[in-house]
């Protein structure tokens, strides 16, 4: 059964109007974009800074209107103009776990919010779901009364992952989650979401720049570069026999404990101009396996063996 499911997803921002001429076409930060995701699943999104990752995250929550496109949620379209739709169903943890909470208010009153306006509980089945929820998170009743930054980063991002599974929603977007931790608190703080997926029945997507990280925990992956989907396949399947090369960029790139890093094979290292894009393929500027056919026809998604799609004209072989 699909989890999740996006149909020609895309965000423009657009430009500011100059005084004279035209309006500029805007920065299309996710261009049409379609995959799903099934119920249970980890699905990984990776791609280097500026490629979109936060903008489709903050669509697929409710934080940020699409331009276009459809998204569905266990068989069901959202009204993507209305926020309220998304918050029972499907729900964000932020990368900075203490900035992402309120100052000004206790752990409980941050909690309560969820269970008071997303399930409409009293206040006695509100203290007994968030004690619940604050056991499963492996936290001490007491923290409740306590403010956000009394607590360190590990904690207090269980305080925004309890926070998340407060709306007791069947999908999570965890955003970079353990970026900001500490090494040997990520560990942890990975185990405990490996513990509530099962627990509570949860479909995740999962952010990170961090390959060793999504190859460990994601079922399947996607790979967006200059906001699109150019490599769609399982995790091992992508990392160990990448179709497209900027996937096979991106996995040279990581760094690997035991593997000499080599150089990765390129031609420039920037990105795109987002406000005057290529014609074509838009990673041809740093392919070395690039045509004239990658830079005057942009390549579709399609497949390239079992479960895998890629975007290239020239896909790698093996
Ligand atoms: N509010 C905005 N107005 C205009 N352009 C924006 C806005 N937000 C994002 N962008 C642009 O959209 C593109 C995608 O940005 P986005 O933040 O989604 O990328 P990202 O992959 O999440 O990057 P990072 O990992 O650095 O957060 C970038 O070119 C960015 O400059």
């Amino acid at each position: 059964m699909q989890a999740l499911k996006i149909s020609e997803l895309a965000k423009t921002f657009p430009l500011a109007k100059p005084l004279f001429g035209k309006a500029p076409p805007g920065v299309r930060a996710v261009r049409p974009m379609s995959f799903a995701v099934e119920k249970g699943e980890t699905l990984g999104i990776v791609g280097e800074s500026g490629c979109g990752k936060s903008t489709l995250a903050r669509m697929l929550v409710g934080l940020l209107e699409p331009t276009k496109g459809q998204i569905e949620i266990a068989g069901k379209a959202l009204d993507t103009a209305d926020p309220a739709a998304f918050g029972r169903l499907i729900q964000y943890v932020f990368q900075d776990p203490i900035s992402s909470l309120n100052p000004r208010k206790t752990i409980r009153q941050i909690m309560e919010v969820p269970l008071k306006r997303l399930h409409g509980l009293d206040k006695p089945a509100r203290d007994k779901r968030t004690r619940e929820i604050f056991a499963s998170v492996n936290l001490r009743e007491e923290f409740l009364d306590r403010y956000p930054h009394e607590f360190s980063g590990g904690q207090a991002q269980r305080i925004g992952i309890a926070r998340a599974l407060a709306a007791s929603p069947e999908i999570m977007v965890l955003d970079e989650p353990v970026s900001a931790l500490d090494v040997s608190v990520q560990a942890q703080v990975l185990n405990l979401l490996a513990e509530l997926k099962a627990q509570f029945n949860l479909t995740y997507l999962f952010i990170s720049h961090d390959l060793a990280v999504v190859e460990a925990v994601s079922d399947r992956v996607v790979v967006l570069y200059f906001g699109s989907v150019v490599e769609i396949g399982r995790a091992e399947d992508i990392f160990k026999s990448p179709k497209h090369p900027y996937t096979k960029l991106l996995a040279e790139s990581a760094p690997v404990v035991g593997r000499a890093l080599t150089a990765p094979e390129q031609k420039d290292s920037e990105l795109p101009d987002p406000l005057n894009p290529p014609p074509g393929c838009a990673f041809a500027g740093r392919c070395v396996h690039a045509t004239e056919l990658c830079r005057t026809e942009e390549p579709r998604l399609r497949p390239m063996g079992e479960d895998q799609l890629a975007a290239c004209h020239h896909p790698l072989e093996g």
